[in-house]
């Protein structure tokens, strides 16, 4: 079912801080911030050879990443984002295997412009997952 690796996220309390370490201190490729209302984010991208990093900071007032950065003020790992061929059947595939997928259980679109779904991190050894139709 999960395919590539398409991003590891990082929940940042400075959006502007994180780019500029990746962008100055490690030398990387970072996109320039984008918003995502529908997400409660703002992102930034930093392009790897083989895979990229999310730098996510809470976007309005009810980011689902703010409770996050309350328990992890200096920030941290979020979430690993995995791609998928056929998101609905990955969604029907798991919740008949008893995974919680979150929200209300539709696809939105994601950062990349295409479907995305997260995956509760109880039922994942800790680590919420996100999957994305490419
Ligand atoms: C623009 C889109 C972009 C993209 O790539 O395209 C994105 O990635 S958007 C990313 C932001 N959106 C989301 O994260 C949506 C899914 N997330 C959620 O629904 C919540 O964050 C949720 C339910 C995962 C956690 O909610 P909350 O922070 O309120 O905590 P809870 O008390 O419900 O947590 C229960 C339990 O889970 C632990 N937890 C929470 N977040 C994480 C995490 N990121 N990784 C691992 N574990 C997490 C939390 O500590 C609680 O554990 P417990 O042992 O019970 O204390
Ligand atoms: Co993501």
């Amino acid at each position: 079912m999960i395919g590539r690796l398409n991003h590891v996220a990082i929940a940042v309390p400075d959006l502007e801080a994180a780019a500029k370490t990746y962008r100055e201190t490690l030398g990387a490729k970072v996109s320039p911030p984008q918003a995502e209302p529908a997400h409660g984010v703002t992102v930034v991208f930093v392009e790897l050879p083989n895979t990229k990093i999310e730098l996510l900071h809470p976007l309005g007032a009810n980011s689902p990443i703010a409770p996050f950065l309350e328990r992890n003020p200096s920030g941290g790992m979020h979430h690993l984002c995995f791609e998928v061929d056929d998101i609905l059947a990955a969604r029907d595939r798991l919740k008949a295997e008893g995974a919680r997928v979150l929200g209300d259980g539709n696809p939105k679109i994601g950062a990349h412009g295409k479907p995305v779904l997260f995956l509760h991190p109880k039922d994942f050894i800790g680590t919420l997952i996100e999957l994305e139709q490419v």
